[in-house]
């Protein structure tokens, strides 16, 4: 069978387009949910014409022939049905992987600011169980189209060719029932939106309550958070029963009121057999019709009510089914000598009053560590991920001579390599925690970030588990594995954002000498608090709370800046008395 190729859509918002993309597999549910609808007509007929074979005591060889063709019309009939089937669930699958590629591509191109005010991860999740509840939504009106729309137009032409009054009155309550459904459903639209509301609710306080469990146990919370996730269920659980009992309770309601007309039917058509006008055969093949017609409106109502729950979920993933990006990998980067400018660069944080960053200058190059220090919250962090280009920024940074923001998003990813305060660590072993899936020595990287004795530690060495965010591994481990990964995915800059602050001074020397020596290729730019390392490496560049800045080297620094020579000279006597 051909292999299933999952394409972009165009306006994957409209979701009149997902039937339009599985043309050639809606093409085939039209044609086999027809030629099975309307050939399932012909079960009951022939049904009765068995029966009339058999009263009016015809032969056997014409009774065997009408009941071999009843036989071969019935696996005909089943045959359409199971490729309609088929090509239903065909078009679901299709649909639920265009979805999901809509979404994920959505979710995978938003911008950094987004991303930091979503957790990615629950919000895939979320929208994928929606996905599920759409398609399903949409296989099932494709089914019911066919099934309950042709089927129940075809009975009805074939009851009123054998009797027109009879088929007009006995249906009569037919639309009644429908009615009824039809003004039903917002009751039960209602109470589907405040489960699903609530579930979804609940998706995220699991996910909050298996992430942060060891931090409520530590603070004692875990009862009261226990309780609360209590008390969330069980409401869950009301809203669940709410919305089941209106979904399931009003089918049966169609059912009877739908079936009324039987009454008409039995008293009318008996008259025509008493009368002579109808065989019981045509009596028996009208009443299957009948009735086949009736409890087809449940599933004429089943339509609508699967129709709004899965509007619930469309109205949910619509805002992330957006047109299909493409990142521009194009590379139009320089591989010389490189140089950072950086001119009156000013920053403020989106919907933010005041500056964080306030007319920074300062050049570096190729080959230097530049130091980055300062009080708490004086923009230290703010200023790697400015100079990563995730923000808008007023001034001038000037990389290789090119404005940074000129660069595409995909040239700044491979110029700059970045290592944030979180070490990120995967539960996976060490080994891919730092390739990431990729097939590289890390010999090296281990010796820079001094983490080969602790490897030659581990009976398992670099295959050795780090287990869920590194927990089986120290603080001062955990960084430095982090920071092997950063080194071996390094780039013209690496921007380290406090590396060390877990791992002790003498190896924080060390490691420091190693970047020195190996990785003279890169302009290094070193966020931190401790001072020490300050006076090996090139320039620093100190910030004060009032958003001044004073660039020089740890000498010039010590001379001009009394603030700066006093932490240094406190961290040192502090370093000096421990040890
Ligand atoms: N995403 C953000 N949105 C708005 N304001 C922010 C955001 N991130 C940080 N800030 C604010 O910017 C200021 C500088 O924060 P930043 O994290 O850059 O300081 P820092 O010098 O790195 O601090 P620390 O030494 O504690 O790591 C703080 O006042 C902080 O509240």
């Amino acid at each position: 069978m051909k292999q299933m190729k999952i394409e972009p859509l165009t306006r994957p918002d409209k979701i009149i387009n997902y039937w339009k993309k599985e043309k050639t597999a809606v093409a085939f549910i039209i044609i086999f949910g027809i030629g099975y609808n309307t050939s399932a007509i012909l079960g009951p007929i022939y049904q009765g014409k068995l029966i009339d074979a058999l009263l009016r005591g015809d032969s056997l060889n014409e009774i065997a022939v009408l009941a071999v063709t009843f036989v071969l019309l019935i696996a005909a009939i089943q045959l359409t049905r199971y490729l309609k089937r088929f090509y239903t669930r065909r078009f679901a699958n299709s649909t639920s992987a265009t979805m999901r590629l809509m979404i994920y591509n959505n979710i995978m191109n938003k911008g950094f600011v987004d991303l930091q005010h979503e957790n990615t991860g629950d919000l895939m999740t979320r929208a994928l169980a929606d996905v599920d509840l759409c398609v399903d939504g949409m296989r099932k009106f494709t089914t019911e189209l066919f099934d309950t729309g042709v089927l129940m137009s075809a009975y009805f032409l074939t009851m009123l060719y054998y009797d027109v009054q009879i088929t007009v009155i006995g249906a009569l309550f037919i639309p009644v029932a429908m009615v009824i459904a039809e003004k039903l459903k917002n009751l039960i639209y209602q109470f589907s939106i405040d489960y699903r509301t609530k579930s979804s609710e609940i998706t995220g306080m699991t996910y909050d309550f298996i992430d942060n469990a060891m931090l409520y146990r530590i603070n004692g919370l875990e009862i009261k958070t226990q309780e609360k996730y209590d008390l969330e269920l069980e409401d869950l659980q009301n809203k669940a029963i709410k919305a089941s009992i209106f979904e399931n309770s009003m089918q049966p309601i169609y059912n009877v009121v739908a079936m009324l007309g039987v009454i008409m039917v039995i008293y009318w058509g008996g008259s025509k057999v008493i009368a002579g006008s109808w065989t019981v055969g045509i009596f028996s093949t009208y009443m299957i019709l009948f009735a086949a017609l009736a409890a087809k409106v449940s599933n004429a109502a089943k339509l609508f009510n699967s129709v709004q729950k899965s509007r619930i979920s469309w109205q949910r993933i619509k805002p992330y089914l957006t047109e299909y990006k493409t990142k521009n990998t194009a590379l139009n980067i320089k591989k010389n000598h490189t140089t950072l400018n950086i001119e009156n660069l000013t920053f403020a944080y989106p919907d933010a009053k005041e500056n964080v960053i306030q007319n920074i200058t300062m050049t570096a190059q190729q080959g230097e560590i530049i130091g980055i220090t300062g009080a708490i919250a004086s923009g230290k962090t703010t200023l790697g991920l400015a100079l990563l280009g995730l923000y808008p920024y007023m001034g001038s940074i000037r990389l290789d001579n090119q404005e940074l923001m000129d660069y595409s998003e995909y040239e700044r990813s491979q110029m700059i390599a970045y290592l944030g305060h979180n070490p990120q660590l995967l539960s996976d072993t060490i080994y891919n925690n730092i390739t990431l899936g990729s097939n590289e020595d890390i010999t090296a990287v281990l010796r820079d970030v001094c983490f080969d004795t602790d490897l030659a530690a581990m009976p398992d060495g670099a295959d050795t588990l780090v287990g869920n965010g590194g927990i089986r591994l120290s603080g001062g481990q955990q960084a430095r594995i982090a920071l092997a990964r950063t080194l071996l995915n390094k780039r013209k800059i690496i921007i380290l954002d406090d590396p060390f602050s877990a791992v002790d001074m003498q190896t924080e020397e060390k490691i420091i000498t190693n970047l020195k020596e190996h990785y003279q290729d890169c302009l290094i730019l070193l966020i931190s608090h401790r001072l020490a390392i300050f006076s090996h490496i090139h320039r620093i560049l100190f910030l004060h709370p009032d958003r001044t800045v004073e660039y020089g080297t740890h000498q010039e620094l010590m001379e001009k800046s009394e603030i700066y020579a006093e932490i240094y000279n406190l961290q040192q006597l502090a370093g000096e008395n421990n040890e």
